[in-house]
């Protein structure tokens, strides 16, 4: 039997700020449509963005918005975990637009930056847009202040320099089994922003009764024969009392949360939306570390 590349895979977090680049590269890199992940839906919480495939190995891009500019009340209480979630990743990305330079936001993460233990690389995009030389020294500045482990220079527009990048970082994965089934791979950023998507619909009618008590998983995301998909979702709560909330009233809220849902998740799928709405509850939520880790939280300690 021939001998088989061992399987890598691990998380990349991409940290630019808006405009960088981000979706472009992502199409770019994943090479499929996930650009969905839109700029309408300002999340909070780690975020997967695309899934590459480079020969035996997964590379799984996670986007850590509310880092650049964190605007809303929610946002801010969650920067620090959305360092977090740069934290949990095994590669953190710096995206920088070249044209733009280092800004303000930039310089911030920047000073961050080195708090992060893992290898982190530097990618200069838009390097189409600006002469040769100046490319050379903002990459030259950039490097004298953090010790990144690779500088690439992209292009995610006209695709340039986009195989090298791939190729590195699967390198840089750490050997293991796939973290998403290879049939998953294209829907599984939509299937997580479309928990996203309810998670902040019940956020926002619900955050007195229930502060960061639920959790929603995409339990079903099937496309239909007449274009439309039919996705399951199940809420998770923490106590009976908390599932009677969501329910409300003759189930009032949950349908409220489930229309608002659905119109957005729509828009993301491009495609009618039928959702189906299940609330349970999961006792000990709290002290299951694996639930904080998928929502990108750290686990409190002691
Ligand atoms: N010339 C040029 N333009 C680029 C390049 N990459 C992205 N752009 C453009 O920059 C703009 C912003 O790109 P997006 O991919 O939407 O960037 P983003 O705002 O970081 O993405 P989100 O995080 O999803 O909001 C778009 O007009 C892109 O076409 C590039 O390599 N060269």
């Amino acid at each position: 039997m021939a001998e088989e590349a061992p399987t890598r895979a691990g998380f990349v977090a991409l940290i630019g700020a808006p405009n960088a680049g981000k979706s472009t590269l992502l199409n770019a890199l994943v090479g499929s449509k996930v650009s969905i992940v839109s700029r309408k839906v300002q999340t909070t919480r780690t975020l997967v963005r695309g899934i590459a495939m480079e020969g035996s190995a997964q590379i799984v891009f996670v986007d850590t918005p509310g880092i650049f500019k964190p605007k809303r009340r929610l946002d801010r209480a969650m920067v620090t975990s959305a360092w977090g979630g740069a934290g949990d990743a095994d590669v953190v990305a710096l995206l920088l637009d070249v044209r733009k330079g280092v800004d303000e936001e930039t310089d911030a993460i920047l000073e961050k930056l080195p708090e992060l233990k893992q290898p982190k690389v530097l990618i200069l995009n838009k390097i189409d847009l600006i002469e040769r030389s100046k490319l050379l020294e903002l990459a030259a500045s950039l490097n004298a202040r953090i010790g990144f482990a690779h500088t690439f220079m992209v292009s995610a527009l006209n695709g340039d320099g986009i195989d090298r990048l791939r190729a590195e970082l699967a390198k840089m994965m750490p050997e293991g089994p796939w973290l998403y089934p290879e049939d998953q791979i294209s829907d599984a950023p939509l299937r997580m922003l479309a928990a996203e998507i309810t998670r902040e619909k019940i956020y926002e009618r619900l955050h007195e009764e229930l502060p960061y008590q639920s959790t929603v998983e995409t339990d079903q995301w099937q496309q239909r024969p007449d274009g439309s998909v039919r996705i399951e979702q199940t809420i998770f709560v923490e106590r009976d009392s908390q599932r009677k909330i969501v329910l409300g009233k003759g189930g009032q809220t949950i349908k409220a949360i489930g229309q608002a849902a659905r119109r957005e998740i729509a828009e993301i799928a491009e495609a009618p939306v039928h959702l189906f709405l299940y609330v349970k509850v999961r006792e000990n939520w709290g002290d299951d570390p694996e639930r904080y880790r998928e929502m990108g939280l750290e686990f409190p300690k002691g």
